[in-house]
């Protein structure tokens, strides 16, 4: 049977993938195990398991720290999927590769295609951009997907931040003046394993856009984080001036779906029912 590596298996999208895909032929490894940068170690993974596909969950996500260490995101985010790109392409496995809204400016209005100008604003989103564009250059049997405000019930994101700063705070600010939609990693993780369950054929390969439905701003995140979890808190909203933030984050990312929605067959839940359904996961686990 072949074998399909998950690199960055204890982030918040590889823990969503190891909970979704159970009986898969998935090997999940820890940033400790394959470090993406560190092809010497990569090879040997390589060599072991002759897999057939790499899922690329691992990067440099820390938005507002990457601008103080524009080395270290680009060596995480940019280099290592060039590093990867190029084992792939010996070994001949397919790359399935994560990217993020964040490689678009936000100034523009309109859904964003996967053909629309992407200009970062920040460190993050360049490294990002430049890691995708890395890709496209070395090996064609890529899948790159685009996803938004990733959260879930695993790791650190907005929904867990919410949680907690409520428990001690008695009013939040939230910037309400940064659009673009949530996106549940659940269901991002069951999407990667439809795809990879039909067998990516020729014409599949390519750059795609994956959130949930709907728009938001991180205000309205934060308004149905507390009311579908019952908590009491008083919540403003704020405009990005007065939440200042080493990095600038797009103000408008609503990514337009059609491209994945109609190759995959995919039927894509809106932001507020899936944010229900990781609530309550939250709720069981609490308990
Ligand atoms: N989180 C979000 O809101 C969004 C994320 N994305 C993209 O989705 C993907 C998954 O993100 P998410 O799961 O949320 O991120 P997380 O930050 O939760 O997980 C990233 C994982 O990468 C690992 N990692 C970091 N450096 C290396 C390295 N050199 N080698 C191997 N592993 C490494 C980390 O391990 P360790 O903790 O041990 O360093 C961590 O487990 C990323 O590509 C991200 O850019 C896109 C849009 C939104
Ligand atoms: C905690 C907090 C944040 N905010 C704002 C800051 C920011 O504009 C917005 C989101 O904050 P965060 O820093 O939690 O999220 P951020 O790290 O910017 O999230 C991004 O992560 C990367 C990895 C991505 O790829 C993006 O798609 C996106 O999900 O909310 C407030 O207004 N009030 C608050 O109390």
């Amino acid at each position: 049977m072949s074998k399909i590596i998950v690199l960055g298996g204890q982030g918040q999208l590889g823990q969503c993938l190891q909970s979704v895909c159970e009986d898969k032929a998935m090997v999940f490894l820890s940033s400790k195990e394959a470090d993406i940068s560190n092809e010497a170690q990569l090879e040997q993974w390589f060599i072991q398991y002759n897999p057939s596909h790499i899922i690329n969950c691992a990067a440099y996500t820390a938005v507002d720290k990457a601008e103080d260490e524009k080395e270290e995101a680009s060596k995480i985010n940019t280099i290592a999927p060039g590093i990867l790109a190029g084992l792939c392409k010996r070994f001949d496995a397919i790359l399935i590769h994560i990217s993020t809204d964040f490689v678009f400016e936000g100034n523009q209005t309109g859904l964003l295609e996967e053909t629309s100008i992407a200009n970062p604003t920040g460190v993050y989103g360049q490294t990002k951009l430049d890691g995708e564009t890395t890709i496209q250059q070395i090996w064609n049997k890529h899948i790159i997907i685009r996803t938004s405000w990733l959260y879930s019930e695993y790791a650190n994101n907005f929904v867990k931040t919410m949680l907690r700063l409520a428990q001690d705070r008695e009013e939040l600010k939230v910037v309400a003046d940064q659009v673009g939609t949530p996106t549940y990693a659940r269901d991002l993780a069951e999407v990667l394993c439809k795809i990879i369950d039909n067998n990516i054929t020729e014409d599949e390969y390519g750059l795609y856009h994956y959130s949930n439905e709907g728009v938001a701003s991180w205000y309205d995140f934060a308004y149905a984080v507390f009311e579908l979890s019952n908590t009491n808190i008083r919540l403003f909203p704020i405009k990005t001036a007065d939440f200042p933030t080493k990095a600038k984050r797009p103000a408008y990312s609503v990514m337009d779906k059609s491209k994945i929605k109609k190759q995959f067959n995919l039927v894509i839940p809106n932001w507020r029912d899936s944010l229900k359904n990781c609530l309550q996961r939250l709720k069981e686990i609490q308990n």
